[in-house]
């Protein structure tokens, strides 16, 4: 049987660089543009246990495993064949963990195929059908950074644990805490193993859980998973993987009317290095640093508590709630209002802007162009031009690439930010596109099989 799974991307709204720390929290947001990947039973393999993985929005890209007794994967490398570090250590990790359990089966041929959301990469200007095919390699593609990799990552460990658990226990029901904890954690342990370095592992939290505010689990939890190759590599990575982490999720959601849109700044200039730099910073700096990241966690905090008191209050009284949005939308968030939604939506306007301000001075007294101007001048326009718009933030690390806004969600709103940012060349910034991805609630998800009609499994 076909099983379909999706994963959303992410947006770190607030807490980019604390969320390293687990003192300390992120607020991130699930995004409708998810990974998909889809399993169909492959009668017709060469060998019993091959698992072919595909992405056929890209050229030169399937990747043919089969069972191999030491590490559980070995890719066949055919002739112009690339590798994808990703897909291998997931498979390897999955299939590993599967075969400690006591039901164990060898798994059968399988083809997976993976399906992106197109808002993960720059697209042609001309309007593209659902999953285009982009017709350049997986390398020469333009990424937006919505979290590919930990999306991708999550919907193939759950889509593999879906397909190969055996029957009637078959798909772990994604629901229940429990498997979604599960999931995490494998899909953490790949993730980190494939990125070569343990991050706060916010994004991959947000593939499983969806939107919410996050604390980091302890990296040494991961020190634990030895080498693939070393024997007791299965045994020791189910220990980790069932036992307790100390992350600590609580789910979140936008208030209604209210959306956030991202906007892909294509000037190619992420900062590498921005993370180590400002780290560096902090261990050389104790003292001030602990004040800037207490301040700003309790900004950020202050935000995370006023989007939910919004939330509440747009639920107590839509009428009074949808009246207050109207006189944002119209006269923007700064003119006086009476309603209680009104209040807050203006003190989130204002905490916006003073958490800009503490991340501006972080990066000027560390050196780090975490808001660099181009960008305080693009989210200053946006902020000055558009009523609608309650604020804008350099999402994630921050840097030159991408930029993210909480408005009234409204077409006019929206077909005003799409004009203002369309037109915006500014600074070191280029272009800047608004991609149509939304916030969403929802974490990984199995999917129906008739959303993939065309693509040559169903
Ligand atoms: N659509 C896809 N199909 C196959 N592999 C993918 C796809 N999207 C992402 N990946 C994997 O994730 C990697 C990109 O990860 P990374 O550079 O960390 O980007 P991101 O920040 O988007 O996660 C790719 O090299 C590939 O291994
Ligand atoms: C600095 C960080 O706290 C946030 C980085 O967020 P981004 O959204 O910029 O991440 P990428 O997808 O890796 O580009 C590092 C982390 O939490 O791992």
């Amino acid at each position: 049987m076909s099983v379909a799974i999706s994963a959303p991307g992410k947006v770190l709204i607030a807490g980019g660089y604390l969320v390293l720390d687990k003192d300390y929290s992120g607020l991130v947001f699930g995004l409708s543009a998810r990974i998909h990947c889809i399993s169909t039973p492959d009668p017709s393999a060469p060998k019993p246990g091959t698992i072919t993985v595909r992405s056929p929005q890209f050229l030169n890209a399937v990747w043919v495993y089969e069972a191999d007794k030491k590490t559980a994967v070995k890719q066949v490398l055919e002739e112009g064949s690339s590798e994808n570090k990703f897909v291998e250590t997931t498979l390897r990790y999955v299939l590993s963990y599967m075969g400690t359990l006591p039901d164990a089966n060898p798994h059968p041929s399988t083809i997976i195929t993976i399906l992106a959301d197109n808002d993960y990469y720059s697209q042609p200007l001309s309007p593209v059908p659902r999953f285009n095919n982009l017709a350049v390699t997986l390398s020469e593609s333009h990424k937006t950074g919505l979290g590919s990799s930990a999306a991708l990552v999550t919907a193939l460990t759950t889509c593999l644990l879906t397909s190969f658990s055996p029957p009637p226990a078959s798909a772990p029901d994604m629901r229940t805490i429990e498997k979604q904890q599960l999931i995490h954690n494998l899909a953490q342990a790949s993730h980190c193993a494939a990125q070569g370095k343990v991050g706060s592992g916010f994004d991959v939290a947000a593939a499983v859980f969806g939107s919410c505010v996050y604390r980091r689990f302890s990296p040494s939890i991961l020190e634990e998973i030895p080498d693939p190759s070393y024997g007791a590599f299965a045994r020791r990575l189910k220990e980790v993987v069932e036992g307790p982490w100390d992350l600590q999720v609580s789910k979140t959601r936008v208030p209604k009317g209210i959306r956030v849109v991202m906007g892909d700044v294509d000037c190619g200039s992420s900062t590498p290095g921005m993370v180590k730099t400002l780290l560096k910073w902090r261990s050389e700096n104790a003292e001030d640093a602990k004040l800037v990241w207490d301040g700003l966690e309790a900004m950020n905090k202050g935000l995370i508590d006023m989007l939910e008191e919004l939330r509440l209050c747009a639920e107590e009284d839509a009428a009074i709630h949808e009246e207050a949005l109207e006189i944002v939308r119209k006269q923007g968030w700064k003119e006086g209002g009476s309603s209680k939604s009104l209040q807050i939506l203006q003190k989130i306007g204002r905490q916006i802007s003073k958490i800009r301000k503490i991340i501006r001075a972080m990066g000027e007294t560390a050196g780090v162009p975490i808001e660099p101007e181009a960008q305080t001048k693009l989210l200053d326009a946006v902020e000055g031009q558009i009523n609608g718009v309650l604020g804008g933030v350099v999402p994630g690390a921050g840097g030159y690439d991408a930029v993210a806004f909480l408005l009234v969600d409204h077409e006019e709103t929206l077909g005003e930010l799409n004009t203002v940012l369309a037109g915006w060349e500014g600074g070191a910034g280029g272009k800047v596109k608004m991609l149509e991805t939304r916030e969403e609630q929802e974490g990984v998800r199995r999917e129906v099989l008739e959303g993939y009609e065309g693509w040559g499994f169903v």
